[in-house]
């Protein structure tokens, strides 16, 4: 059984279907990219996965668990969290306050005045861990707000990182960031896949290559195809698509 599958997943806007049937799978430890162009229905089909927006039709299963009618917060529990294009951090807080809000915020405690040591350094501790993970172990004591935007995105992640999902949705981590920025997210990623699998939504083909085992690309709503990068590279259909809008040159 797959983890994470979307099945028929219909969103109508008037007279327009946003999504169109749309159907599929991710698998355990997989990094899958969702590709389309502009206007063909990704932010939508997120927000229906990540539960900001209800389906017509159609149901999101992770784990086995039909998690449709869960509200955004309970699929957090059920291991399904999201970064959005726009970074949810406090920006007046400290790099470490940030993650120790996020650790705390998952660990069912809350920071008392009488709150056991061992119980608040633990929280320390995993505050650290998740700064390190995402390369921010050197930032602790910085403002969040005046991180530059490439390690803002990072802390991003951390704070997701911080409720252990078993699927990090990621719409467009790249977005905004310099050629080294994103380098950095690529290799986060990548390095992300032994704990968990990735839904990866992102503009920026060669990240899109070079990160995913599988790609769907979203056609007017619907599922145009899936398949590994060298089979959607070389799609007839997919290249007519890209054609004249964005380009499926990339340097793998
Ligand atoms: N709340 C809404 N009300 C009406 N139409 C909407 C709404 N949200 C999206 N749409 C329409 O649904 C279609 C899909 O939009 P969506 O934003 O999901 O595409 P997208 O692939 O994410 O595009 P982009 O890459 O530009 O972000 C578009 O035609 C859009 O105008």
């Amino acid at each position: 059984m797959s983890l994470f599958q979307v099945e028929g997943l219909v969103k109508r806007f008037g007279g327009l279907v946003a999504t169109d049937h749309v159907s599929l799978s991710v698998e355990r430890g997989e990094i899958h990219a969702l590709i389309g162009p502009n206007g063909a229905g990704k932010t939508t089909l997120v927000n229906q996965i990540s539960g900001l927006l209800q389906p017509d039709a159609g149901r999101v299963l992770l784990d086995g668990v039909d998690i449709t009618p869960l509200p955004m917060h309970r699929r957090v529990a059920h291991g399904l969290t999201r970064c959005f294009q726009v970074t949810r951090i406090f920006p007046a807080q400290t790099v470490r306050d940030n993650l120790l809000l996020a650790v705390q915020a998952h660990s069912g405690s809350s920071f008392r005045f009488l709150q056991p040591r061992s119980q608040a350094s633990d929280l320390y501790v995993k505050a650290e861990q998740l700064a390190e993970r995402v390369g921010l172990q050197h930032s602790l004591a910085e403002t969040a707000g005046a991180l530059p935007h490439g390690a803002q995105r990072m802390l991003d992640v951390a704070l997701a990182l911080a409720a252990a999902p078993k699927l990090l949705l990621l719409d467009e981590p790249m977005a905004g960031m310099g050629p080294g920025e994103s380098q950095q997210m690529v290799h986060l990623i990548e390095a992300l896949r032994k704990d968990m699998a990735v839904l990866l939504i992102e503009h920026d083909m060669e990240a899109v290559f070079r990160l995913a085992d599988r790609i769907s690309v979203l056609v007017y709503g619907r599922v145009l195809t899936a398949g590994t990068p060298d089979e959607i590279r070389n799609h007839p259909e997919v290249q007519a698509v890209y054609l004249g809008t964005e380009t499926l040159e990339t340097t793998a």
